[in-house]
C-alpha cells in the first residue's frame, strides 16, 4: 500500500514526488508522494495543520515547493509560467472552501462571470447553454436569477461547484467540500461528487475531515501523516491498522 504503486493500466493525471515545504522552522511536507490517476476520486485526509491546503496550492501553482516534483497533466507546475501555468489552470478546477461566491452578483451571472474571462469567444446564447447546463448539473437551474444570500449553505456549495465546473477541467480539487454542512446535505454533495466524476469524466482530488464523505466518494485515500502519505489505499486498507494517528480517526467518526 504506496502512495505511488505501478499500476500499469492507469493513467497518472498528477505525480507528486518527494515534495518538501517547509515555513520558517515548521517542515510541513517532508517528502511527499503521491499519484491522481485519470477518473478517480482520491481523498486527502490529515490533521488540522498537516498541509493538505498547502499541497492542493502547490498542485494549483498558487505556492511553489522547496524541493521534489509536481507534475499536473504532464507538466512541471513549478517550472512553467505566464500563459502555459494559466492554461493548465483552465484545466485544474478549484473548488474552495467557503465557495467564494460573488454577493453582489446573481447566480447566473456567478457562472458566467470565470466562462466570460476566460474564453472570449463565446456567443451569449453558448453562454445561456453553458450555463444552464452546469446548474442542471447541480440541480440548482431554479435558482439562476437568485443572489447567493439568498441561498442555504449547502445551495452556495452546489453553485461553487457549478462555478468550476462550467470551464470543464479534467481536475476537480474540492477543499473540504462538506464543511458545515447538515448530514443530509453532506450526503447530497457526497452525491453530487461522485455524478461530476461521471458525467465530467474529472479526476478529482477531495480534501476532508468527514469519514463519511471520505468512504462515500473515495476510490482511494491517502493520509498524510507527519508530511508524507505513509498510507494510501482503499478506505478499508487505510482504517485496517491499530496506528494511534489513525485510529482516532475512524473512532471520532464511527464509534461514539
Ligand atoms: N502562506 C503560509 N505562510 C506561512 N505558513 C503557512 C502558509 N500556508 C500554510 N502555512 C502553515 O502550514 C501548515 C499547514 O497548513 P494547511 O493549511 O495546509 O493545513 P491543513 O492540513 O489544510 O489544515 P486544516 O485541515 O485545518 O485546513 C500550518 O501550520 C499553516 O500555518
Amino acid at each position: 500500500m504506496t502512495a505511488t504503486e505501478n499500476h500499469p493500466n492507469k493513467e497518472t493525471v498528477i505525480s507528486i514526488r518527494d515534495v518538501k515545504k517547509s515555513f520558517g522552522d515548521y517542515d510541513v511536507l517532508r517528502g511527499a508522494d503521491l499519484d491522481l490517476y485519470r477518473g478517480e476520486n482520491l481523498v486527502v485526509l490529515g490533521r488540522s495543520g498537516t498541509g493538505k491546503s498547502v499541497l492542493i496550492k502547490i498542485i494549483a501553482g498558487l505556492l511553489t515547493q522547496d524541493s521534489g516534483s509536481v507534475k499536473v497533466l504532464g507538466q512541471a507546475v513549478d517550472e512553467i509560467s505566464g500563459k502555459e501555468l494559466i492554461k493548465l489552470r483552465l484545466r485544474v478546477g478549484f473548488s474552495f472552501q467557503n465557495s467564494a461566491l460573488y454577493d453582489s452578483m446573481t447566480v447566473r451571472k456567478n457562472l458566467e462571470f470565470p466562462l466570460v474571462r476566460n474564453q472570449k469567444n463565446l456567443t451569449k446564447a453558448e453562454i445561456n447553454k453553458a450555463t444552464e447546463s452546469v446548474l442542471d448539473a447541480v440541480g440548482l437551474l431554479q435558482t439562476i436569477n437568485q443572489m447567493p444570500s439568498e441561498l442555504s449553505g449547502g445551495q452556495r456549495k452546489r453553485i461553487g461547484i457549478a462555478r468550476t465546473l462550467i470551464l470543464q477541467p479534467e481536475i476537480m480539487l474540492y477543499d473540504e467540500p462538506t464543511a458545515g454542512l447538515d448530514p443530509i446535505t453532506c450526503i447530497e454533495i457526497n452525491n453530487l461528487i461522485n455524478e461530476v466524476k461521471e458525467r465530467y469524466k474529472t479526476s478529482s482530488i477531495i480534501i476532508t475531515h468527514d469519514l463519511t464523505c471520505a468512504k462515500h466518494v473515495g476510490d482511494r485515500v491517502a493520509m498524510l501523516l507527519d508530511g508524507s502519505f505513509e498510507r494510501v489505499g482503499t478506505f478499508e486498507e487505510v482504517f485496517d491498522t491499530d496506528d494511534e494517528r489513525v485510529k482516532p480517526f475512524y473512532d471520532y467518526n464511527f464509534i461514539d
